[in-house]
């Protein structure tokens, strides 16, 4: 056991690595049988490193094939396959020529199977809309939705039906080719139909339920993008195989065998933690309090959470969910001794910020006061980014290559 931060830093850092998609991509390769031609088609934010992966194990039994990503996600070339970057988390034109492309190399190909690597951020990235729908409208509508505090089963059963690709239309679209799928799951609970919005999975929202999100979240449509919600998704597949090959869970259990091997009691609290931010980060302080009376751990402990929480975005600040929680936890721990957490998205980025998430302790909201600034009015203004920022706790990791949602790690020494 060494400085709480540190430990909370390495616990959250050594546990993504275990996620990394490289191991389990190609352990999932074995018995895998691909007759004829193979096209492989990567999209979300770890689609480069799952590609870069299945092209070194399988080589020239890959065919040829696409990988679409977040900017600043391609590392190199892969041999054969053609890498591009687009728009995350709004598609952008970029997002709309490289799904144009992949479809038309694929129509273009005839292969005998697709390998499909899911990673979250697909929705984003992998993007054809249908007729009547406009890359602007796409954009207003993901915009209005991502910051309605919609969560993401929610936003995606509403893009699926704007698109061409998404909800299972992509397998349809190539019903006459064996799509193999291999998905690293970022949704609680690995829907998997709503994983990158599932262009290659049966789809389980039905049309009454996206309308009832529009009117849910107050969000105005014209009267044309109403009634393509209306139009069904094909609840029936008979051309894919899925496989879930990574998710938060087991980055929790990492994080738990990391814990203990530091000192530290473990106990995995949740994997599907979905509430607003700032009161995860509330209910959280609330915790370490109570471990004043070494419940509900004896000390030292480390509470380990895994999710993904909701933002309203009311304010005009910068910042994350992570972050957002961490602050929201900064201020509700103030003055508590031997107390640390740590908030981060696995896959390097919380929110539109270059930060991963943020560590903080009992005396952050003291450190930002003394520096100037009232965490609270920060918080209240979605500026989580600038209050950490300030007080030196953001934590930076860049993108790491994997993205199976977030994970909280609490300590109390
Ligand atoms: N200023 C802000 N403060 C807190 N959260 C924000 C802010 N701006 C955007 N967000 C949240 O960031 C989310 C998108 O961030 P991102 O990390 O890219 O998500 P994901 O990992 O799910 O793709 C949105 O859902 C939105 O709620
Ligand atoms: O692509 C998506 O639909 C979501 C979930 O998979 O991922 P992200 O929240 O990272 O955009």
């Amino acid at each position: 056991m060494n400085n709480i931060k540190d430990d909370a830093r390495y616990i959250v850092e050594r546990s993504i690595e275990t996620v990394l998609p490289e191991k389990a991509v190609c352990d999932s390769l074995e018995g895998l049988h691909l007759p004829g031609k193979t096209f492989l088609l990567a999209i979300g934010k770890a689609a480069w490193r799952m590609a870069k992966a299945v092209r070194e194990k399988l080589g020239r039994s890959i065919t040829t094939g696409v990988v679409i990503t977040k900017y600043g996600h391609v590392e190199g070339d892969i041999p054969d396959i053609d890498c591009m970057e687009a728009g995350h988390p709004l598609p952008d034109d970029n997002t709309i020529a490289a799904t144009t492309k992949a479809l038309e190399m694929i129509g273009t190909i005839k292969p005998d199977n697709i390998l499909f690597l899911v990673s979250g951020g697909g929705s984003a990235l992998f993007e054809k809309p249908v007729e009547g729908v406009s890359l602007e409208d796409l954009v207003a509508i993901n915009n209005r939705l991502l910051r309605s505090g919609a969560n993401i089963v929610e936003i995606n059963t509403i893009r699926k039906r704007l698109s061409a690709v998404k909800g299972g239309r992509f397998a349809k679209m190539f019903a006459q080719t064996t799509i193999h799928s291999l998905v690293l799951s970022d949704v609680l609970g690995d829907r998997l139909d709503s994983i990158a919005s599932g262009p290659a999975y049966p789809d389980s929202s039905t049309c009454e339920e996206a309308l009832s999100i529009i009117d849910r979240y107050g969000l105005t449509l014209r009267p044309e993008l109403r009634e393509i919600l209306k139009k069904e998704t094909p609840h029936l597949l008979g051309n894919v195989q899925t496989r879930i090959i990574g998710s938060i869970g087991r980055a929790c259990e990492a994080a738990s065998i990391f814990a203990r091997e530091l000192g530290y009691e473990p106990m995995i609290l949740t994997t599907t933690l979905d509430c607003e931010a700032r009161e995860a980060g509330t209910f959280l302080a609330a915790i370490a309090r109570e471990e004043m009376y070494d419940r509900p751990l004896k000390r030292p402990c480390a509470i380990i959470l895994g999710g993904e929480t909701v933002v309203h975005v009311k304010g005009t600040g910068l910042g994350g969910r992570n972050q957002e929680l961490a602050l929201s936890f900064a201020i509700a721990s103030d003055g508590l001794d031997k107390v640390a957490l740590a908030s981060v998205g696995t896959d390097g980025t919380d929110g539109p910020t270059d930060a991963a998430g943020a560590i903080v302790d009992g005396d952050s909201a003291k450190e930002m006061i003394e520096r100037g600034i009232d965490p609270y009015i920060y918080l209240l203004d979605n500026d989580s980014y600038h209050a950490l920022e300030t007080s030196g706790e953001l934590l930076k990791t860049g993108p790491t290559g994997t993205n199976v949602n977030d994970l909280i790690v609490l300590l109390c020494q």
